[in-house]
């Protein structure tokens, strides 16, 4: 990149201008450690060039519009000992970020530092002078006290930079103020003894004189400040020259300097006619932005330049920023076990400081600190809550389970949503939990154990295969809770920034496409109470989420209805070199930075036929097993047709457990189908007699509903254990397909990299 000319003004070489905020590390590297915490967080406050000291990157478009309610909804003090909601959410699209507030000192299971991004610490610094008037109580928690000391005195440091050349008219007029002060004393207006009016005048004309002067100096106080940020505005900053950069990479990163870079590239993207340098392009900033994001947030290239292209620069900034801490910790109550209120009295009793989630969940808590463990209570123990996340609620609340319906959690552990459902349907109709891994399935068992689950058979299965175990057009309603790169979740597993590579992200793709289609299968069309899909990820990637929801809509007879989320941003309809269906629009995506929330994305699916559309394969898409199985055989599609190489995060240890699985197929019969909860006991089943769990499961189906499923169920049963049987017993065609299989995808991929 070649150097960039300067357009008349000051020069202003890269890294020169004074950080906003210098770290205490400031010109100290510390390439080992992540460098988005090293060197002191980035909080993009003051671009010089911004009037009142504030950086407010550029108006990102979630912004725009909407209002920040900074405290509980009802605007009224928090009730004794119960901090206020953490966030409020306003139906609006594009609307303010909720703010955190946290408790003080936050206990070991709640996180410490939420929502450090600027424009949440700016806004919590307010909301602490404004609410430390209210809390006098001693016994009342100090509610505001929500940024750590560190935080604290970083916002005060942050404050004296951004004052720069103020502190000199400050100090005259704190001087002045003293005087003020002095003259405003009540006793100097008193009358003297001596009572003179001539006294009196003098004693008011001096006060006038000196309010004069007072005024002149804010004048003059606003007249520099108005000359700086003409000044800053006009500044040009210029992008460092390829030797510069070579240079810089031979060293360890200079993060102060790295940072005061991205805030100078954010200004001037953010005004780009006005202040891009002569010659150079947009194209030349973002780049150099996309490698200091990078650099300074510790991502990889592949993250940093989908995030680049998924946010306006500023957004990235706070997007980035948001993912450097986890997210509240919220619990779930379990109604059917516990009451809200009363759960909160009694977790309130035990020295743990939550409040309602937001009005949007009647059974959602936050916590803002605790005295003890909130995942060892005795409340916790019992199964009165669920430890879980505020977007791993929002699924459920989309699928809308109704009592007595077949729904079917594809891909279920730990359970916090299987169990979820189950509360809603009052422990009604039948549930299956699948999950792929063995290894997962006593944390699924004992969640739902728990939490009194009654309704809920566990399966082991890979999802794709479940329309051969369950039954195609059998269910109500499909869960698929997706496996996923995790891109949503980097502030709980910061190790994403490095390990999710494109390859990843079209491998999730990949069986996320394949599970779509199964979910949708397994769908009844004409279910009097449902016919609904609901898939989410955790991930923010468009290939996770909206091009897997474009893909069902052009393979099945479905369309996108709406979730009756009323918050969260509209999926993408477009994205790079992709134009999605317009429905798409329907779907829901929920950020940290906008929503304080784990990274979610959330789409509803209505099931309009049981038809299967016929639609051109891309090259990066699935097989669909429906059409070739059609094609085919009547028989079930083995395990690994059109099965992408193994290498998601988990798919290593999932296909080992297949590969098991399909070695040890005696024992696994034995397994299908086991009831691994209360049902199994209560209705005196034999869990390790696949048969009889199934025989039961239709018992429950058929006494509630008689449908076309009862008898499907009978089929699924046969399907079940001969399917088992056809694992083991014929290996070799499916090892083939495997192959070729695998070969394909290697191939696809490889001109997918390309
Ligand atoms: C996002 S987690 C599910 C979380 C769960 N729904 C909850 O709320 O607790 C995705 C799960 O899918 C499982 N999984 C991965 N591949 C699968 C497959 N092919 N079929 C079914 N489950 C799979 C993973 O092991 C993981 O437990």
């Amino acid at each position: 990149m070649a150097a960039l000319p300067v357009k008349g003004g000051t020069k202003r070489k890269a890294g020169q201008n004074t950080p906003a905020r210098p770290s205490g590390k400031a010109g100290k590297s510390t390439p080992t450690k992540s460098p988005g915490r090293a060197g002191g967080k980035f909080t993009p406050t003051k671009s010089p060039g911004k009037a009142g000291g504030k950086f407010t990157p550029s108006k990102s478009p979630g912004k725009a519009g909407g209002k920040f309610i900074p405290t509980n909804s009802t605007g009224k003090k928090a009730p004794k000992r119960v901090a206020e909601p953490v966030e409020e959410f306003s139906s609006e699209e594009g609307e303010e970020a909720p703010i955190a507030r946290r408790g003080n000192g936050a206990g070991n299971t709640v996180e410490k530092k939420q929502g450090k991004g600027l424009p949440q610490a700016t806004k919590r610094k307010q909301e602490v002078s404004l609410d430390s008037d209210e809390s006098e109580s001693d016994d009342e928690p100090e509610m505001d006290d929500y940024s750590s000391d560190e935080e604290e005195e970083e916002l005060e440091g942050e404050a004296l930079n951004n004052l720069g050349t103020r502190t000199l008219l400050d100090s005259d007029s704190d001087e002045d103020d003293d005087e003020m002060e002095m003259d405003d004393d009540p006793k100097g207006l008193e009358f003297s003894d001596d009572g003179s009016d001539s006294e009196e005048e003098m004693d008011v004309e001096k006060k006038s004189r000196k309010i004069d002067a007072q005024k002149l100096l804010d004048e003059k106080d606003a007249e520099a400040e108005m000359q700086l940020n003409i000044q800053g505005e006009s500044d040009e900053f210029v992008l460092p020259t390829p030797e510069e950069l070579e240079d810089e990479s031979k060293r360890p990163p200079d993060l102060p300097k790295i940072q005061t870079r991205i805030k100078e590239i954010v200004r001037v993207l953010g005004n780009f006619k006005n202040l891009r340098a002569e010659g150079a392009d947009r194209g030349d900033y973002t780049k150099q932005l996309a490698a200091d994001l990078a650099c300074y947030y510790g991502y990889n290239d592949y993250l940093m330049a989908m995030f680049m292209q998924m946010f306006p620069v500023a957004e990235v900034v706070e997007f980035l920023e948001a993912n450097e801490t986890p997210r509240p910790v919220c619990l779930r109550t379990n109604n059917l076990k516990a009451r809200r209120r009363e759960l909160m009295d009694v977790l309130v009793n035990r020295g743990v400081n939550l409040a309602p989630l937001g009005k949007w969940s009647k059974v959602g808590l936050v916590v803002y600190e605790s005295k003890v463990p909130v995942g060892a209570t005795p409340e916790y123990m019992a199964g009165h809550y669920m430890l879980q996340s505020a977007s791993s609620f929002l699924p459920v609340m989309a699928l809308a389970p109704q009592e007595k319906e077949r729904v079917i959690d594809m891909a279920a552990a730990p359970g916090g949503k299987t169990t979820y459902i189950a509360a809603l349907m009052r422990n009604t109709g039948v549930i299956y939990a699948n999950e792929l891994k063995e290894s997962r399935i006593p944390s699924l068992s004992a969640n739902i154990q728990r939490m009194g689950v009654t309704n809920t058979i566990i399966c082991n299965y890979d999802g794709r295969k479940l329309p051969t175990v369950l039954g195609k057009n059998t269910a109500d309603r499909v869960l698929l809770d997706a496996p996923c790169s995790g891109t949503g979740v980097i502030g709980k597993d910061p190790s994403v920034k490095v390990t999710k590579s494109g390859e990843d992200i079209v491998r999730c793709a990949f069986l996320q496409k394949e599970l779509i289609l199964a979910a949708i299968d397994m769908v009844d069309a004409g279910s009097k109470t449902g016919g609904y899909i609901v898939y989410s990820t955790c991930s923010v990637m468009v290939a996770e989420n909206e091009a897997v929801i474009d893909y069902a809509l052009r393979k099945r007879d479905v369309k996108v209805v709406s979730g009756g989320l009323d918050f969260g941003r509209p999926g993408y309809t477009r994205f790079r070199e992709h134009r999605f269906h317009p429905h798409v629009a329907n779907t829901r995506r929920f950020f940290p930075h906008a929503h304080n929330m784990d990274g979610f994305f959330v789409a509803k699916l209505k099931k309009l036929s049981n038809k299967v559309k016929s639609a051109p394969k891309d090259d990066d898409e699935p097989e669909d097993s429906a059409v070739t199985e059609e094609k085919e055989t009547e028989d079930a599609v083995p395990l690994t047709e059109s099965e992408p190489e193994a290498n998601l995060s988990d798919r290593a240890e999932e296909e080992d457990a297949a590969e098991k699985k399909v070695k040890g197929s005696k024992k696994k019969k034995q397994k299908i189908g086991e009831l691994q909860n209360g049902t199994a006991s209560e209705k005196k089943i034999t869990p390790s007699k696949g048969k009889k769990v199934a025989g039961a499961v239709n018992g429950t189906k058929g006494e509630e509903k008689s449908t076309p499923s009862k008898e499907k169920t009978a089929e699924v049963r046969g399907e079940i254990e001969d399917q088992s049987e056809k694992e083991s017993d014929t290996p070799t065609p499916g090892k083939k397909k495997q192959l070729s299989s695998k070969k394909q995808f290697k191939q696809k991929t490889r001109k997918h990299k390309q």
